[in-house]
């Protein structure tokens, strides 16, 4: 399909003998948001970080701009500059401040030229609120800060999708709305194409195109956005949202 991003077929996924996932089907295009939700221990992390190559998969296909992965580690690491990651915990270097964090993968593992990619990512760290703590690092940070840095660090590879992981779950409540914020001025603005986690439901019906509801590692629903909210196809969707006092 023209513009298609990611796509990923009859997709299992086991830990030892255990099976997380179970023939998970999807197909991302450029520009949507796909949300996934679904009770905790449903996959939902599970399912990101196998397409981010940091969980192998027993069989399926991913598709990547329509080319078959090979999942080998070093296809993964050559992925990941397309397909950047965003986790809970910032995942920053404690020993590396605000734009040296930001500036090493783009520098080292891209080879790009440090003063051209300086300048787009000081202008990032502008855009979301950073540009007095270019020289700071994490330790001095709120946590709200250190996503900010680590969203920053995501986009300087300019990757063609972002996966975000909970990205709000560690933050204090009053942090939570400015990051929602700036993912969703990276939806409405830039039109970035993500594949989102997250346990805030409101801030789900107002970026969510598509909703994959998980189960026990299956896909129970795959239902647009505006859909979902209103009417979810499945007593179980309709109960968790229910439970999350939606
Ligand atoms: N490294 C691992 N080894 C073994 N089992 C794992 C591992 N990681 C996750 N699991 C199991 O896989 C299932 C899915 O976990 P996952 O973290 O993907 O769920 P989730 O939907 O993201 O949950 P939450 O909303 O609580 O973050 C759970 O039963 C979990 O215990």
């Amino acid at each position: 399909m023209e513009d298609e991003i990611l796509k990923v077929e009859h997709l299992n996924k086991f830990y030892d003998n255990w099976q997380a996932l179970h023939d998970i089907n999807f197909s991302l295009k450029k520009g949507e948001v796909l949300t996934l939700l679904g009770p905790s221990g449903s996959g939902k992390s599970t399912l990101l970080r196998t397409l981010n190559g940091l969980e192998d998969y027993k069989d399926g296909t991913i598709y990547f701009q329509e080319n078959k992965i090979d999942p080998t580690p070093k296809n993964w690491q050559l992925l990941r500059q397309k397909i950047g990651m965003v986790f809970q915990s910032y995942e920053l270097f404690p020993n590396l401040t605000v734009i040296e964090n930001v500036l090493l993968a783009p520098v080292k593992v891209q080879k790009r030229n440090e003063n051209e990619v300086r300048k787009e990512v000081e202008d990032l760290l502008a855009r979301v609120g950073l540009s007095y703590y270019l020289n700071a690092y994490p330790r001095e940070l709120s946590g709200g800060q250190k996503q900010r840095v680590a969203i920053v660090r995501a986009l300087a590879m300019k990757p063609e999708v972002m996966l975000l992981d909970e990205i709000t779950a560690s933050l204090d409540p009053e942090m939570v709305r400015g990051i929602e914020e700036i993912v969703e001025k990276l939806s409405k603005q830039d039109h970035m194409t993500m594949i989102i986690v997250t346990h805030q439901m409101n801030f789900a019906e107002r970026i969510a195109d598509e909703v994959l509801f998980l189960e026990n590692g299956k896909i129970l629903e795959d239902t647009p956005g505006a859909e979902f909210f209103k009417k979810p196809q499945t007593k179980r969707a309709k109960e968790f949202l229910e439970s999350m006092d939606f």
